[in-house]
């Protein structure tokens, strides 16, 4: 191992140019950083819409004068340390007053619904009522599980043979086949819109896998999860802000959030990103919508790379990174690569729905419908339906961050989500009439609401959600040193199709590219940055003969090289904070420049 920060520092180009392909959150946020660190970079968004913010969209009716928020795809996020990004970001932003907050106590935290045998079942949270221990008696799948659960550590461990399995063979080993389809499988469609035959265990259940691998088992419990000798990067992060003391101003909002489960904008997802994209414009990003690159090709001799707009415009920067879905980037390439043309993704259709009578639906943050569901009971593929005005009227804002009551909403603000891997093989979807129409039809058989809804809003969110099918890490080493021969290291991918589709996640993910691209994380193992290091696994770092740097302070955490790596994420997005006050990185000056 080389210790040597100096040199790896003098060696590294900075970019002077940089390309961001898709104006989604993860480009927006690759922009605010490179731009936040390093002024000088003169920074490029190309959006192929007339609008940046990606599958974050809230569309704003009026109803009598009040005004109704639809979200057409994420709406809340969960205050959890790893999202500290998010909550760095909101407070970057002067967010902190839009905020409004879900009391734990609140029954949008603690009443959570799943379809299950032809009537909804409120699940267990938290602090276990009479109506849980009567419904774990009386309802066999949940009699079924907590005994499934008490002997899961008894479960013979993994053969370590197996590299990566579908969600539903890892749950089926460790628990039964009717806790996969029918417990597990909603919670994959509320995140994923996705098929546990086919999703991959390793790829989105990572800890609980990795856990299994370790243990032998399952160590549920924060006790045990603390022990775990491996952090993800947000994790870390979080760790390293908290090093800043109890005066950080990340760390105070984070605690003013901890007596509430999730969170979201009083005016809409959108909010997040349309004061984004104005700290961008203030920030000097040129804001290309409207235009879609269709080639990318390496020049060699300048050591740069040519976006080709489909108008025929070119333009050459010294590092791209593409935030578009791995296919639309695979056309782009001057070769195909099968890793991110096959990355596989599922359309979903949203309907928000408003009713004029408040109350129609339980209290409660909305239900999910597993895969199990005979299809009679459900023909129109509903994979859940949340309960938007039972949440919004249950939050409340940051009283100490100047927050203002919420506007309560009046009547009943439903959005049922359908389709996902259902509609895997359709190339027509439904209108959006008869998607408004299908959405009342599920609403009606699961809830009895008959009444004609006042506002209607249908989105159809085309290849809105990856598929990290097995394999997906593998596939994503392999794709690494491909990357790097062909743009020599110049080309970065993030985004959903790589490591996550969570909100914070990829706001995260655009962080640690910008970092990356910028040299900041150092150059780890080649020339230049791909975006995947951090999905490298032990036994590839080992394989991989190429240069490894690593700071002083990622040696004080060292656990192994793999540990090592991914605390340097953390440790790096820390320090580029510091980076940028004081305008001079640790380990010394950054000599040379390469357009
Ligand atoms: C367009 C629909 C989406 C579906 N899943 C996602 C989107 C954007 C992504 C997603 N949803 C959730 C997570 C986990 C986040 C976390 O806190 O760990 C992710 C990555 C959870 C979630 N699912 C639903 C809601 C309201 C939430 C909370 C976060 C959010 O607002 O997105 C509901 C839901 N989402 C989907 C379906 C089918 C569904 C059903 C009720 C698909």
């Amino acid at each position: 191992m080389c210790i040597d920060e100096k040199s790896a520092l003098a060696d590294y180009p900075i970019p002077r140019t940089v390309a961001i392909l898709g104006g989604g959150i993860t480009g927006m946020m690759a922009a605010f950083w490179i731009k936040f660190l390093q002024p000088e970079v003169f920074v490029s968004i190309y959006e192929k819409s007339d609008r940046l913010g990606g599958w974050i969209q809230t569309k704003t009716m009026d109803y009598e004068g009040q005004k109704i928020l639809m979200e057409t795809g994420p709406r809340t996020f969960r205050n959890t340390p790893s999202n500290l990004n998010l909550i760095d970001m909101v407070r970057r932003l002067k967010l902190e007053k839009e905020i409004m907050c879900v009391p734990k106590t609140a029954p949008a935290a603690t009443s959570r619904y799943m379809w299950l045998k032809s009537k909804l079942v409120r699940l267990p949270s938290g602090k276990a009522t009479w109506e849980d221990i009567k419904n774990i008696f009386t309802l066999p799948i949940l009699r079924h599980s907590l005994g499934r659960f008490i002997t899961q550590p008894l479960r013979p461990a993994r053969d370590p043979s197996v590299k990566d399995e579908t969600i539903a063979e890892f749950i089926s080993r460790r628990f039964s086949k009717r806790i996969s389809h029918e417990l597990a499988s909603a919670v994959i469609h509320g995140i994923y819109a996705g098929d546990v035959n086919k999703l991959s265990a390793k790829s989105t259940l990572g800890k609980l896998w990795r856990e299994e691998g370790m243990f032998g088992w399952i160590p549920f419990g924060k006790k045990y999860v603390r022990l775990k000798p491996f952090y993800t990067s947000s994790e870390l992060l979080h760790r390293l802000e908290l090093f800043n003391g109890p005066r950080s101003a990340n760390y105070n909002l984070f605690f003013s959030m901890v007596p509430y489960t999730v969170a979201a904008f009083r005016n809409g997802s959108e909010s997040l990103v349309r004061a984004l994209e104005a700290e961008l414009v203030k920030l000097g990003v040129r804001i290309v919508k409207n235009r879609e690159v269709s080639s990318l090709t390496f020049n060699e001799s300048t050591g740069t790379v040519t976006c080709r707009s489909e108008d025929g415009r070119t333009e050459s920067f010294s590092n791209v990174i593409s935030t578009i879905p791995g296919p639309q980037l695979n056309k782009l390439l001057p070769a195909s690569l099968p890793e991110i043309k096959n990355i596989e993704s599922v359309t979903c259709q949203v309907v928000n729905l408003y009713f004029k009578t408040p109350n129609l639906t339980p209290a409660g943050f909305g239900y999910l419908i597993p895969q199990s569901t005979p299809a009679e009971e459900n023909p129109e593929h509903a994979l859940g339906v949340i309960f938007d005005s039972h949440t919004r009227n249950d939050c409340e804002p940051l009283k100490e961050y100047g927050g203002e009551p919420i506007e309560k909403i009046p009547g009943t603000l439903v959005t049922v989500m359908m389709g996902g891997h259902y509609w895997k093989d359709r190339t027509e979807y439904p209108s959006s009439e008869e998607a408004i129409l299908m959405a009342r039809t599920t609403l009606a058989r699961h809830l009895g609401i008959t009444e004609e809804p006042v506002l209607t809003n249908a989105t159809l969110q085309k290849d809105c959600i990856p598929q990290y099918t097995v394999g997906h890490e593998e596939r994503m080493e392999n794709l690494l040193p491909k990357l790097v021969d062909m743009f020599d290291g110049r080309l970065a991918v993030a985004g959903a199709s790589y490591t996550s589709v969570s909100v914070p996640d990829l706001m995260l993910a655009g962080r640690e590219v910008a970092i990356g691209v910028l040299g900041y994380r150092r150059r780890l193992y080649h020339n230049g940055y791909t975006g995947l290091e951090t999905m490298l696994s032990e036994a590839q770092l080992e394989k991989i003969p190429m240069k490894k740097y690593y700071s002083l302070m990622d040696l004080n955490f060292n656990v192994s090289v793999l540990n090592a790596q991914k605390k340097m994420i953390g440790a790096y997005a820390y320090e580029s904070d510091a980076i940028a006050r004081n305008k001079q990185p640790q380990g010394g000056k950054r000599t040379r420049r390469r357009k």
